[in-house]
């Protein structure tokens, strides 16, 4: 049996549609119009225990809806899914000691206490044992760097101080499954790293099953060896991360060293991406590759040649268009 599996699992949010005016008030008071939005459409995976998934999709597709299904904040309006052999939004007590949901954009800690009481609370929450609570926090404040940290109010904290504190309240009770939303997000590009590095070391060592979403591709590449792209609801791609330039991209890129300058042109070869007089990048198509290598070898005096797939960022523009992925 999989870790994580889901089955057609669809959620549609039905909203008051308000319109603006006094009459369009009152008239809402005896008639009421709806709008339906299908946020999850049947989606299906399954995610093996160990597995570092990531989840992406631009904004409004549908990635905080369907972990939150997952971890049984939200009750879906069709499908099916287990997480450890449990129905998430059956919110047996069995589940709830052994996930962890981590949402970037909210607070979990109480704002008003010292972070060590904080997770102080979430120890009671637990039922952690006193021994295994102080092993962890230990353990845990040493790698994310913020021992110093445990006496300072949570409201006082730093964006990323305060993430690391969030990290280790979620996973005190060391949970089998953590769903990650957005847990880098507005974090300085150190604190990034140190969480980045933190969650790889977890989850080698723990095998801690884990879907993280983010928008910074860096985490991806960096962390999830299989992606699942969604979008509008849907699950439009779902595989090992290097397969999508692969499946979404009919291009390569070419990149040059001259050992001396030159100044022919190159324009008939692919779509010149930069040229200088002792480089040259150029984008051509997958089976044009090895042609049009020998074509600058023929053309130019090459110091060095190298061959690339397009940025995974490009290739999320292609696939999501020009929203934010
Ligand atoms: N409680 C709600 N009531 C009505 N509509 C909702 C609700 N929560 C989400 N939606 C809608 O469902 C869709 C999916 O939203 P969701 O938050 O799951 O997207 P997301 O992929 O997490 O986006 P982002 O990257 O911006 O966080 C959106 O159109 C959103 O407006």
């Amino acid at each position: 049996m999989s870790v994580i599996e889901l089955h057609g699992l669809t959620k549609t949010f039905r909203t008051y549609r308000k319109d603006k005016g006094v009459l369009a008030a009152v008239k809402g008071l005896f008639h009421r119009e709806y709008t339906e939005t299908k946020a999850v459409d049947a989606v299906s995976f399954r995610i093996e225990e160990g597995e570092f998934v990531g989840f992406l999709g631009p904004n409004g597709a549908g990635k905080t809806t369907t972990l939150k299904m997952l971890s049984g904040l939200l009750h879906p309006s069709g499908g099916e899914a287990r997480v450890l052999g449990f129905v998430p939004w059956e919110r047996r007590d069995g589940m709830k000691r052994q996930i962890s949901l981590l949402m970037g954009q909210k607070n979990a800690l109480w704002w008003d206490l010292p972070a060590r009481e904080s997770l102080e609370l979430n120890r009671a929450i637990y039922e952690i044992p006193r021994e295994d609570f102080q092993r962890s926090v230990d353990e845990l404040t040493a790698l994310l760097d913020v021992r110093d940290q445990l006496s300072v109010m949570v409201r006082e904290l730093s964006l990323g101080q305060r993430m690391k504190m969030e990290l280790i309240a979620a996973l005190l009770h060391r949970p089998k499954v953590l769903f990650l939303d957005e847990p880098t997000i507005g974090l300085d590009v150190v604190s990034q790293k140190t969480v980045r590095d933190f969650l790889k070391h977890h989850n080698a060592e723990q095998r801690t099953t884990i879907i993280l979403t983010s928008h910074y591709m860096q985490d991806i590449e960096e962390l999830c060896p299989r992606v699942v792209l969604i979008d509008h609801g849907k699950v439009m791609f779902d595989g090992e991360l290097d397969r999508i330039t692969s499946e979404f991209s009919a291009n390569k890129i070419v990149e040059v060293k001259f050992s001396s300058a030159v100044s022919c042109a190159f324009s008939h070869l692919g779509h010149v991406l930069e040229q200088k007089p002792d480089e040259l990048r150029i984008e051509v198509p997958r089976g044009q590759v090895a042609a049009v290598c020998r074509a600058v070898l023929d053309q130019a005096p090459v110091a060095d040649l190298t061959v690339s797939e397009p940025p995974i960022e490009e290739m999320m523009r292609k696939v999501f268009g020009d929203r934010k992925s």
